[in-house]
């Protein structure tokens, strides 16, 4: 068998620790992704899956548990080790693009791989290949604010996969979008990441899309059930 693309154990993490109004959002979360899996994140709001998502991304750290990244265990690592690994292994989406809103689509996805040292030429040809898998071929010159809110997700999704990451974790990648307009970017969500068999972990409140992925996890009472 195969080594994870992630494995989370016995994660824990309390807001406000010690205080009175202590938030206790993690209680021992588990999860073995493995690549190719598709795996949907479902909860309530409030349940705790952006800190789980933050986690799992190593933009923030958990009180206890443990985080491996494609079998590195990411305990006692040094910032700029997990640097490292988020850019190169990971890719992230988020509710809103987050897209910079002074360059084209294009440069939005060819601006990691200039920072990862890939060259001009080679990161252009990919940002378009990206761009074209996602039905946005005739939209790579326009700005942020050219595109609509679907297609701008689209670009986002593109970003993320800018650097072939191993694992790719969006945060309710589809939530600002009306229903139609979500079907449609999730699909060519599920094509990319088909299509280059990573590791995914998606939240969504959708269940519907959801049901699209391998695996369906609810985060209830701070631990993950499957559905
Ligand atoms: N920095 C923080 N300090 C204190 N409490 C926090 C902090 N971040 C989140 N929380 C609390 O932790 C809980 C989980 O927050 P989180 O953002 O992970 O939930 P979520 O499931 O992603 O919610 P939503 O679907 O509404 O985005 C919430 O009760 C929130 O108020």
């Amino acid at each position: 068998m195969s080594e994870a693309a992630l494995r989370l154990s016995g994660i824990e993490k309390t807001y406000n620790r010690g205080l009175a109004s202590e938030i206790r959002v993690l209680r021992g979360v588990d999860l073995t992704l493995m690549p190719g899996e598709i795996v949907a994140l479902v909860a309530p709001s409030g349940a705790g899956k952006s800190t789980l998502l933050h986690i799992a991304g190593l933009l923030d750290s958990a009180d206890a548990g443990s985080v491996e990244i494609c079998g590195e265990p990411m305990q006692g690592r040094s910032d700029r080790r997990r640097t490292a690994v988020r850019r190169d292994r990971l890719g992230f989406v988020y509710q809103f693009h987050h897209l910079l809103p002074e360059f084209t689509a294009l440069e939005n996805v060819v601006l990691p791989q200039l920072a990862n040292g890939v060259a001009r030429r080679e990161a252009d040809a990919r940002a378009q290949g990206l761009l074209d898998s996602v039905g946005l071929a005739g939209r790579a010159a326009h700005r942020p604010a050219e595109l609509s809110g679907g297609e701008q997700q689209r670009v986002a999704f593109c970003r993320a996969m800018a650097n072939d990451p191993q694992v790719l974790l969006a945060d309710e990648p589809t939530g600002n979008l009306d229903p139609e307009t979500s079907d449609r970017v999730f699909a060519a969500l599920l094509g990319l990441v088909r299509d280059t068999g990573l590791a995914a972990l998606i939240a969504t409140h959708n269940l519907e899309l959801a049901a699209r992925m391998d695996r369906q996890l609810r985060l209830d009472a701070g631990q993950l059930r499957a559905i």
